[in-house]
C-alpha cells in the first residue's frame, strides 16, 4: 500500500524582526596596542525577535574600528540590516545549523557579523528549550574558566601596580603584555621588570599582533624567554614566518591573526606553526566555528587558549559557553573585556571571581540586557534627539 508522507508541521518559531544598534562604551583606561590605542569600544548588537516572544542577542566587537581587521562595527551593522536580516525573515528560528548553512550560500567572509548573528540564534534557541548554550554546542566540560588580564597602560609602573591590584582582589595572576610598538630592547625591558616585580605570583605572556620582523621575532623570543616570559603570541604576521619561529626558544609560540576559522587553523596545523592556538568566536565565524578550530588544534596536539576581541558582555559570555565545551584549554582564557569597560549593560554582572569567570547555566546564554544603559549608551541616541530638536526647529 502506497503511504502519502506525513505533512510538515510549521515551525515552532520563526524569525519576524532582526535590529542591530551601536553601542559606545567607555574603557577605564586607554589600552595600547602595536596597531591602535583604544579609548572606547563600540559594541555591534544583534537582537533577533521570534514569532514566539523569544528574544536572541549576539555582539559583534572588534579593536579600534579598522585597525586590527576587515570588519568594523559599523560595516558589521551594515551587512546584518542589508543582507543577514532579509534572509533571516521568516525562517524556522529552531533550527540553527540549517539556517547557518542557508546564509552561508548567500553570504561569504563577514566571520564577525556572522558570529553575531549565530549567537543570537543559538541564545534564543537556548532560551526556546530551557538550555545554556554551551549545552546546545555539544556540553559544557567546566563551568568555571580562568582569566588572563592584559597590562596596556603604556607605562610598565602603571601596569605593575595594575597586576599587583589584580592579585589582590583575586581577579586575575595571568598577564598579558601588549608589546611591539616600541624598540624591542625597551619592550623586553619593560617585559623583564614586570615578571621580575611578580615573580612566582604571575605568569607573564605578550602580545605582539604581528609588529615584528622575523629577525626581530627571534632576538625578541629568546630575549623574552630569558625575562621569563612563558607565551609569545603572534610576533608576526605571517603563517609561513610562524613555523619557522615554533620550538626554537624556549617560550610557547601562540597563533591569533593568522587564525580565520577551520581552514586556516587547518593550514597552520599542517605546517605546524604554532604550540597554540588562540581561539576566537568571532576570528572563527561563530561559536560553532570555534568548535571546529579547537577540534583541529586537539588533533594537531596544538594547546588551545580562549581569546577576545575585547566583547562586552554578550560576546564575551558566548565565547565562555563555547570554551567551556573545549576537551582542553591549557592556557586559559582571557576573557576580560566587560572589565575594561566603566559601564555595566547586564542587569545581573558576570561573576569573575577567585581568577575565574562562572559560565552561567541559565537558558541560552544565561545573560540579560539592562535595557536602560542600552538605550543610554546607543550611539544614535544623540542623532535622535537632534532630529526632534530640528523637526521642532
Ligand atoms: O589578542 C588580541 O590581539 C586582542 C585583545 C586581547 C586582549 C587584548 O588586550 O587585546
Ligand atoms: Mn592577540
Amino acid at each position: 500500500m502506497k503511504t502519502s508522507p506525513a505533512p510538515k508541521s510549521p515551525p515552532s518559531a520563526t524569525i519576524e524582526r532582526v535590529e542591530t544598534l551601536l553601542l559606545d562604551l567607555p574603557t577605564i583606561r586607554p589600552h595600547h596596542l602595536s596597531v591602535t590605542t583604544m579609548d572606547g569600544q563600540t559594541v555591534m548588537l544583534v537582537r533577533i525577535h521570534c514569532s514566539d516572544g523569544v528574544v536572541g542577542i549576539g555582539e559583534g566587537t572588534t579593536i579600534g574600528g579598522l585597525a586590527y581587521g576587515g570588519e568594523s562595527p559599523e560595516g558589521m551593522k551594515l551587512a546584518v540590516d542589508t543582507y543577514f536580516a532579509p534572509r533571516l525573515l521568516g525562517a524556522d528560528a529552531t533550527r540553527v545549523p540549517a539556517l547557518m548553512a542557508q546564509l552561508d550560500s548567500m553570504i561569504r567572509e563577514n566571520r564577525f557579523a556572522r558570529s553575531a548573528v549565530e549567537t543570537a540564534l543559538l541564545d534564543a534557541q537556548g532560551k526556546r528549550t530551557g538550555l545554556p548554550v554551551s549545552e546546545l554546542l555539544g556540553g559544557r566540560l567546566r563551568d568555571r574558566l580562568p582569566v588572563a588580564w592584559t597590562l596596556a597602560s603604556g607605562d610598565t609602573a602603571r601596569d605593575i601596580d595594575e597586576a599587583e591590584q589584580m592579585l589582590d582582589l583575586r581577579r586575575h595572576r595571568i598577564f598579558k603584555l601588549k608589546i611591539g610598538a616600541r624598540p624591542l630592547s625597551e619592550d623586553i625591558a619593560h617585559v623583564a621588570a614586570i615578571k621580575r616585580a611578580l615573580g612566582d605570583r604571575g605568569a607573564v605572556r605578550v602580545d605582539v599582533n604581528m609588529a615584528w620582523s622575523e629577525l626581530e621575532a627571534a632576538r625578541g623570543m629568546a630575549a623574552l624567554a630569558d625575562a621569563g616570559c612563558e607565551l609569545v603570541e603572534q610576533p608576526v604576521a605571517s603563517a609561513a614566518a610562524l613555523a619557522r619561529l615554533v620550538r626554537r626558544f624556549p617560550v610557547a609560540l601562540m597563533a591569533d591573526e593568522s587564525l580565520h576559522g577551520p581552514k586556516s587553523a587547518f593550514e597552520l596545523a599542517r605546517v605546524a606553526g604554532a604550540d597554540v592556538f588562540a581561539v576566537k568566536i568571532e576570528q572563527s565565524g561563530g561559536p560553532y566555528a570555534a568548535l571546529q578550530v579547537a577540534a583541529i588544534a586537539g588533533a594537531a596536539g596544538i594547546e588551545l587558549y580562549g581569546g577576545t576581541m575585547l566583547e562586552a558582555a554578550v560576546g564575551t559570555i558566548a565565547s565562555a559557553h563555547a570554551f567551556a565545551t573545549f576537551p582542553r584549554l591549557q592556557w586559559g582564557t582571557e576573557l576580560f573585556g566587560p572589565l575594561l569597560l566603566t559601564e555595566e549593560i547586564l542587569t545581573e554582572p558576570l561573576d569573575y571571581s577567585d581568577f575565574h569567570l562562572t559560565v552561567p547555566d541559565r537558558p541560552g546564554l544565561g545573560i540579560d540586557l539592562d535595557e536602560d544603559r542600552v538605550q543610554f549608551f546607543r550611539r544614535d541616541r544623540a542623532t535622535r534627539t537632534v532630529s526632534v530638536a530640528n523637526q521642532e526647529a
